[in-house]
């Protein structure tokens, strides 16, 4: 008998939260033998909207489902209570006109009781991974308030990046997305990330030498990744949401699963000075799981063109965590 994990999901009734849980629950993410206990955190006013979810959960009836427990944002200690996982999902969205660094001084102040949270509560082992906005800035503000608990366990997601830039790749190359591996995204999740396009590669080959438009891949590629966010909210009318619970599932995939050889994942953690990146800030590096530790891929070599990109998005990590240095713990 498999002991079940706990994973907690916080805005667990809202857009992401809702493209999450199911998906957790079916056994999609830890495997079908590994029984899975959610953890759902709401703010109070949405606690019955977040009974219906949870009915809908035991009507999915899921055999790797093994219990719900409900919590709300005033009571994060019931609700990390022994998680092996906390999925920083709830907070405010931006809205069409705004950056996502706009958020923070809305958004930050969750992250503090967060992490205080975690600390206190949560198992010895467990993983954070951030997806509320400005997702590397919000995780520098739990991972200060969690005293006791490794730096290394925190993350915030640049999975999405790492998925449009890979799709973005694809479409121009005219091959299937699967042919697209080792995009690392650098930096902040944001208008300044740098998606790593020169160690990128097609069908095992540099994507520069398949894709030969290198103007293409200097200027619209980036400014597509980097804007994704923002285009999807002027199309939808609201922040994407099925398509960042899909990166925050292969998030945690990736951090507990064994990477491809030659390959990398793609989320912000905390900057251990690799590269020359101030360490402590929470930076989007490449990464490598052996399916029990992650590191930051070593030894790429950058060009004096992406060296800028680079410079331009840490250097905006700096500020925004100026911005909230009261909220460092
Ligand atoms: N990192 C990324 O790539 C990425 C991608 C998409 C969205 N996001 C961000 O994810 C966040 C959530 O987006 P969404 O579309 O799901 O928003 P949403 O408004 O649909 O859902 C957010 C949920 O969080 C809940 N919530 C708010 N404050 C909370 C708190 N303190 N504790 C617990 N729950 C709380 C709300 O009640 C709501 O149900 C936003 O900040 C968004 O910008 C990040
Ligand atoms: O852009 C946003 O505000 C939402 C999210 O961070 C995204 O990249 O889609």
């Amino acid at each position: 008998m498999v002991a079940p994990i706990r994973v907690a999901v916080t805005g667990a009734a809202g857009q992401i939260g809702y493209a999450s849980i199911f998906r957790i629950a079916s056994g999609e993410v830890f495997g079908p033998n590994q029984p899975v206990i959610l953890h759902l955190v709401e703010v109070p006013p949405v606690l019955k909207a977040l009974d219906g979810v949870h009915m809908e959960l035991d009507d999915c009836a899921f055999p790797t489902l093994a219990g719900v427990v409900k919590a709300d944002s005033d009571h994060l200690e019931d609700g990390f209570r022994d998680c092996n996982w906390v999925l920083c999902v709830g907070s405010i969205p931006r809205k069409a006109g705004m950056e996502r660094g706009d958020l923070i001084r809305v958004n930050g102040p969750i992250f503090t009781s967060t992490g205080r949270a975690i600390a206190a509560a949560a198992a010895p082992d467990v993983r954070v991974v951030v997806v509320g906005n400005p997702c590397n800035t919000n995780c520098l503000i739990a991972m200060k308030n969690a005293p006791g608990v490794p730096s290394n366990r925190f993350y915030a997601m640049t999975m999405l990046d790492q998925n449009r830039a890979a799709s973005q790749l694809a479409q121009k190359a005219g091959v299937p997305v699967g042919a697209v591996s080792n995009v690392g995204i650098w930096g902040n999740h944001s208008a300044t990330q740098y998606p790593d396009f020169y160690h990128a590669k097609i069908n095992g080959r540099p994507a520069t030498e398949v894709i030969t438009d290198h103007a293409w891949l200097q200027g619209d590629f980036i400014s597509t990744v980097q804007k994704r966010g923002a285009a999807v909210i002027a199309a939808r009318g609201a922040s994407s949401a099925a398509s960042a619970a899909n990166a925050l599932l292969d998030t945690v995939k990736g951090i507990i699963r064994p990477t491809p050889a030659g390959s990398c994942f793609s989320a912000a953690v905390c900057s251990d000075g690799s590269y020359g990146i101030e360490a402590g800030l929470i930076t989007g590096f490449p990464l490598v799981s052996d399916g029990q530790q992650v590191s930051i891929v070593q030894g790429q070599t950058h060009t004096a063109f992406a060296q800028s990109k680079i410079d331009i998005t840490i250097n905006e990590l700096r500020e925004e965590r100026e911005c909230v240095k009261d909220l460092l713990g």
